[in-house]
């Protein structure tokens, strides 16, 4: 069983009525390596981490399983049922008469007969096919989101998901989505920190019983695009300097008192470490106000591709309904 030094990391219960971890592992990384990616996530599993984020375009489905039955084979945690896992479907497959075959070949990837939550990767069709990754926008497709959800509902009323959402949703494309869903989306995983905060599809999803989780809680990982806005905040530092926290911590800390689920990725023991302890101390009213002033920049508000020469580039995909006005 876990050591008694892990850390117990809160559950929140989603509208489907399962419980989930409220802080994940994230698993994406721009150049993933398997091995190093399996070793972090069984130190993950003796740290304290119960959560899982993966998706079919991470190429990280099959190590992220193979972790886990590791961890069970060394007795750090009984059963697979003692882990939240959740993968998306990526947007080659969304076309109704694909998603069953797509949560299949997750499930065959992570070697799993069943996941705790699939989500829509993004609201956007790509031409059927391999998972093709950058975007090509000559491929972009009208989605059936009417049917692609449908077929979401059957995966989870045939036992292969016991929860079904959506991942960067607007407010717009949920309402649409409401107007057919029989099972509403438990979760709208979207980028979220203190340098895009997301306001009005917070309250939104709070109103509609949708659980928010934040991805790339820090910034995320194309700083090299990008300047990473959360981890060189000024605001950030000052009150992190005053409270003996990292910049790290107050934006996670942060992410948890807007009532959001977090998924964070570090494969390093240490910030493993770092990024679950924000448990059992809080911010301050004054605190919370300085972190509304920090000003607001959106890193994935474009879908990215890769150069020839190995440069991600910015492709503007403004027309598609991916970000929150
Ligand atoms: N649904 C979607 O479309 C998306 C989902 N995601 C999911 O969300 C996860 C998290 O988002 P992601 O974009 O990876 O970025 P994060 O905001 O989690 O930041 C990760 C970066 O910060 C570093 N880091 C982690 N902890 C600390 C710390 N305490 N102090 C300083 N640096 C730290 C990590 O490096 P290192 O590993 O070296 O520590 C990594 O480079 C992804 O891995 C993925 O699972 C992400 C993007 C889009
Ligand atoms: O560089 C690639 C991008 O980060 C892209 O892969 C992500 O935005 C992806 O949707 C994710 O979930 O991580």
């Amino acid at each position: 069983m876990a050591s008694e030094a892990s850390t117990k990391i809160p559950l929140k219960t989603l509208s489907s009525g399962h419980d989930m971890p409220i802080v994940a592992l994230g698993t994406f990384e721009l150049s993933f390596d398997q091995e190093n990616a399996k070793a972090a996530i069984i130190e993950a599993i003796k740290i304290g981490y119960r959560h899982f984020d993966t998706a079919c375009q991470y190429g990280s489905e099959a190590t992220l399983g193979e972790a886990i039955a590791e961890a069970v084979q060394l007795g750090l945690i009984g059963s697979r049922a003692d882990v939240f896992v959740t993968t998306k479907q990526w947007c080659t497959d969304n076309h109704p008469d694909r998603v069953l075959p797509a949560i299949k070949t997750s499930l065959r990837n992570l070697k799993m007969d069943y996941l705790d939550l699939y989500l829509i990767h993004w609201p956007i069709s790509m031409k059927p096919g391999p998972i093709s990754f950058p975007l090509k926008r000559e491929e972009v497709m009208p989605l059936d989101l009417k049917g692609v959800w449908e077929a979401m509902e059957e995966c989870q009323k045939l036992g292969l998901t016991k929860s079904i959402g959506v991942s960067n949703f607007t407010t717009k494309k949920l309402e649409e989505l409401f107007q057919f869903a029989n099972i509403p989306p438990a979760v709208n995983q979207v980028e979220l920190n203190p340098a895009w905060q997301q306001q009005k599809l917070r309250e939104y999803c709070a109103k509609k019983g949708i659980t928010v989780t934040a991805y790339s809680p820090l910034g995320g990982q194309l700083n090299f695009i990008t300047p990473n806005t959360v981890l060189t905040s000024d605001v950030l530092e000052e009150i992190a300097d005053a409270k003996g926290k990292s910049v790290a911590q107050i934006s996670l800390r942060w992410i948890l008192e807007q009532g959001a689920g977090i998924v964070v990725k570090s494969f390093k023991k240490e910030r493993l470490v770092q990024n679950l302890e924000i448990f059992d101390w809080e911010l301050t009213e004054e605190e919370c106000a300085k972190i509304s002033s920090i000003p607001q920049k959106k890193v994935v508000s474009t879908e990215l591709m890769l150069a020839p020469e190995g440069s991600l580039t910015l492709v503007d995909f403004a027309d598609i309904d991916i970000v929150e006005k």
